[in-house]
């Protein structure tokens, strides 16, 4: 498929909490910046619940859905307890990520080939509670067939290995992951799977990913509320869905 679908823009404040747990108060509050993001242009609003606590806490979680109109979506680790908070919650959508708490973020994607009987009746459970389940894997053709087989209607491919390709100075290298990520959202696509796409997208390598057709959903969080600290949030995320609005409509790459 080659339309032009469109795409939306979800804003992850996690990074908010994470400057407010640094003092333990009530400032900055993630859902004053999500309903300010929901003023600025965003589609939709990510929050990651870790195991940790480090940054969302869960009275986040339940005050995102209270508070604000955009559609939430709940990243977790699959464990029994966040199943339990998030059908609480009842989010629009639940991405489900690998965690480790040793991890400074999420270094690599969902093993769904690997682990195919525990993720999916945690699909299932997902699915019977009304919420979209989505699976956040690395560009492979193995987790992509895979996450169609746990009968989740959505994957989430990781950009973080094309991020950390694009602060080396070979453009072979960015550009070899690059060309994983438009074949996983090829491949994906083919297969009736709904391709978002996010980790480590910046001003400077969004447009990319973007322009590939098949994607209709980034999530996009720490250099947004990085780039806060310059410009502001509301225009950080005004910024960012241009230049994905450009990429996406104006033929670029
Ligand atoms: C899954 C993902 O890519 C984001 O949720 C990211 O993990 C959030 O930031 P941290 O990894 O820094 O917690
Ligand atoms: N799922 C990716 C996400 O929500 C945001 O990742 P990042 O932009 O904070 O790296």
């Amino acid at each position: 498929m080659t339309d032009k679908k469109p795409l939306r823009l979800g804003v992850n404040i996690d990074h908010v909490a994470t400057i407010r747990n640094a003092r333990g108060g009530p400032h900055p509050d993630p859902v004053r910046a999500a309903l300010l993001v929901e003023g600025s242009g965003a589609d939709g609003i990510t929050a990651h619940l870790r195991e940790d606590r480090r940054h969302i806490r869960d009275d986040d979680m339940r005050r995102l859905k209270e508070e604000i109109g955009l559609p939430l979506n709940f990243e977790m680790a699959s464990t029994a307890e966040m199943l339990q908070l998030c059908t609480q919650v009842q989010p629009h959508a639940c991405c489900i990520v690998p965690e480790n708490r040793n991890e400074r973020t999420t270094e690599g994607g969902l093993d769904v080939a690997g682990q195919h009987n525990f993720i999916a009746p945690f699909v299932r459970e997902l699915t019977d509670a009304g919420i979209r389940a989505s699976l956040f894997v690395d560009p492979e053709p193995e987790q992509i067939h895979a996450a169609k087989s746990a009968g989740a209607p959505v994957i989430e491919i990781h950009t973080g290995a094309y991020y950390e390709a694009t602060l080396k100075t070979e453009p072979a290298l960015y550009k070899a992951e690059l060309e994983k990520i438009r074949d996983a959202a090829e491949l994906a696509d083919s297969i009736g799977l709904e391709v978002h796409a996010g980790h480590g997208l910046t001003f400077l390598n969004v447009q990319p990913v973007a322009a590939i057709p098949q994607i209709v959903e980034l999530n996009i969080g720490h250099f947004l509320v990085g780039e806060a600290v310059f410009m502001g949030l509301a225009e950080a995320v005004k910024e960012m869905k241009r230049l994905m609005q450009d990429a996406r409509t104006g033929g670029l790459y």
